[in-house]
């Protein structure tokens, strides 16, 4: 049995501004107060884990843990299948530079790892979303979203964040990256996994 939400006010286990823009954006028809990590000064937790459910409960238990409150986090990443599913879990970790993240470097690193490769064309991938619902007794749900589609190079697009401009969704034309947020919305792993957290826990 799925365990329900029934509360009224949800931590936002998350130090990403995308995805805090996004999933605040999901969660809004249903009139819960909802609160980020930032909002209650918690730190970023390590993510210690291999796989993104690993990954996604570290980060939704810390915060449910430290606030009191049930807190919801998203573990996501890029599977690159000329690269063996790689950057997968460690998405994030290809940007990072001593100072801060950089996509723009993230992403000529895939590019270049597939051309290395010489991995076919169409260079498939797909985008993985898992959130975790987690409560302070320590039980927790987890989803997994998906949004299917392939690598493209130059970039382009100026939207959305992270790996967005390089990868163009099966169906369509337009990158992630040269979308508005509401055409993205629809056809996300964000809101794929969103839809299996709303029919498991919210009951709808
Ligand atoms: O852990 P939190 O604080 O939630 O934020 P984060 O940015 O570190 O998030 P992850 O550890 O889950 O790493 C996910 C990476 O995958 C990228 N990513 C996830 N969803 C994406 C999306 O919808 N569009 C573009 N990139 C995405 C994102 O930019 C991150 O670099
Ligand atoms: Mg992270």
């Amino acid at each position: 049995m799925t365990r329900r939400f029934d509360g009224s006010e949800l931590v936002l286990a998350s130090h990403n501004a995308g995805k805090l823009r996004e999933i605040s954006a999901l969660l809004e028809p249903f009139g819960i107060t909802v609160t980020s990590a930032a909002d209650h000064g918690l730190e970023e937790p390590e993510e210690t884990e291999d796989t993104f459910a690993g990954n996604a409960r570290i980060k939704a238990h810390f915060a449910a843990k430290s606030t009191g409150l049930p807190a919801l986090s998203d573990d996501s990443g890029i599977e690159v299948d000329g690269l063996g599913g790689a950057p997968g879990v460690y998405t994030a970790d290809w940007a990072e530079t001593p100072n801060g993240r950089d996509f723009m470097q993230a992403m000529t690193r895939t590019w270049n790892e597939l051309e290395a490769a010489n991995a076919p064309e169409p260079r498939t991938a797909r985008f993985v979303c898992t959130l975790c619902l987690a409560w302070p007794d320590g039980t927790d749900e987890v989803f997994r979203g998906e949004a299917p589609g392939r690598v493209v190079w130059p970039p382009r697009g100026d939207q959305g964040f992270g790996y967005d401009p390089m990868f163009l969704r099966d169906g369509q034309t337009q990158t992630f990256g040269e979308m508005p947020y509401a055409e993205k919305e629809p056809l996300s792993h964000r809101s794929d996994a969103f839809a299996k957290l709303v029919k498991g826990c919210f009951g709808g």
